[in-house]
């Protein structure tokens, strides 16, 4: 059996903590639109689909300062800050106008999702993409009543790989850690789940910054969301 109760070891399944971006919805689309507009916006070389996705997972902020330093041909880490924030208003607008227009929910989200609700056990998103933009994706598939804890890449002043976004989303789902396993698709997810002392599973689909997730080593690790049920 590969799906998630196998990772317990007889323990019940109360909880289960969900990556957003490459694990339940395909992002990448509305995230390259927004960006590329931003960089022409002020005169930058868009970076264009296939780089943007190989960059999300880490937060807007990263986002925009990989973008930058592929625009600007420098280090991360020699980036000017104004330019990274200038960056980073001008999409936040442009994200804040289309975070759902091409954005997807992979194959199988939604049946499983909804299997899990009527099991009665309870679900959390916990996303390094900001709340402000979380929050209305969600709405927009209708997610939140199967999924009403929500802890974004801004939630807390640290993110995933640090452990403590997962266990905030447990402690508001009123649940064990012991009793909960998380979702995601790339190695921060993984790594965030381990600190956080809960088993996890990947979806091989996802981003992962454009290396295969199995390099992260994952409990489990399926092609297709449903293979978890
Ligand atoms: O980097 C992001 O904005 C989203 O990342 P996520 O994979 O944690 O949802
Ligand atoms: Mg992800």
């Amino acid at each position: 059996m590969k799906g998630l109760r196998s990772l317990l070891d007889g323990r019940e399944l109360q909880a289960i903590l969900f990556d957003l971006d490459g694990t339940l919805i395909d992002s990448v689309p509305d995230l390259a639109a927004a960006l590329d507009a931003s960089l022409e916006q002020l005169n930058y070389t868009p970076a264009g689909i296939d780089r943007v996705r190989g960059w999300v997972g880490n937060g807007a902020r990263k986002l925009v300062q990989r973008a930058l330093a592929f625009a600007l041909e420098v280090p991360e880490n020699g980036l000017n800050n104004t330019l990274v924030d200038q960056l980073l208003a001008v999409f936040f607008e442009y994200y804040g106008e289309q975070c759902c227009e091409q954005t997807i929910l992979y194959p199988g989200v939604q049946e499983a999702l909804s299997n899990w609700h009527a099991q009665g056990i309870k679900m959390a998103c916990v996303t390094n993409k900001p709340a402000r933009f979380s929050q209305p994706i969600l709405a927009h598939f209708d997610l939140q009543e199967l999924m009403p804890v929500l802890v974004g890449g801004d939630t807390l002043a640290v993110r995933k790989p640090d452990p403590a976004p997962l266990l905030l989303a447990c402690e508001q789902l009123g649940v064990a850690i012991a009793n909960t396993v998380m979702v995601g698709d790339s190695v921060n997810d993984v790594e965030a789940a381990r600190a956080a002392g809960m088993p996890v599973a990947c979806v091989s689909y996802g981003y992962n910054h454009g290396a295969p997730v199995a390099t992260a080593r994952p409990d489990i690790l399926v092609d297709n969301f449903i293979e978890l049920l």
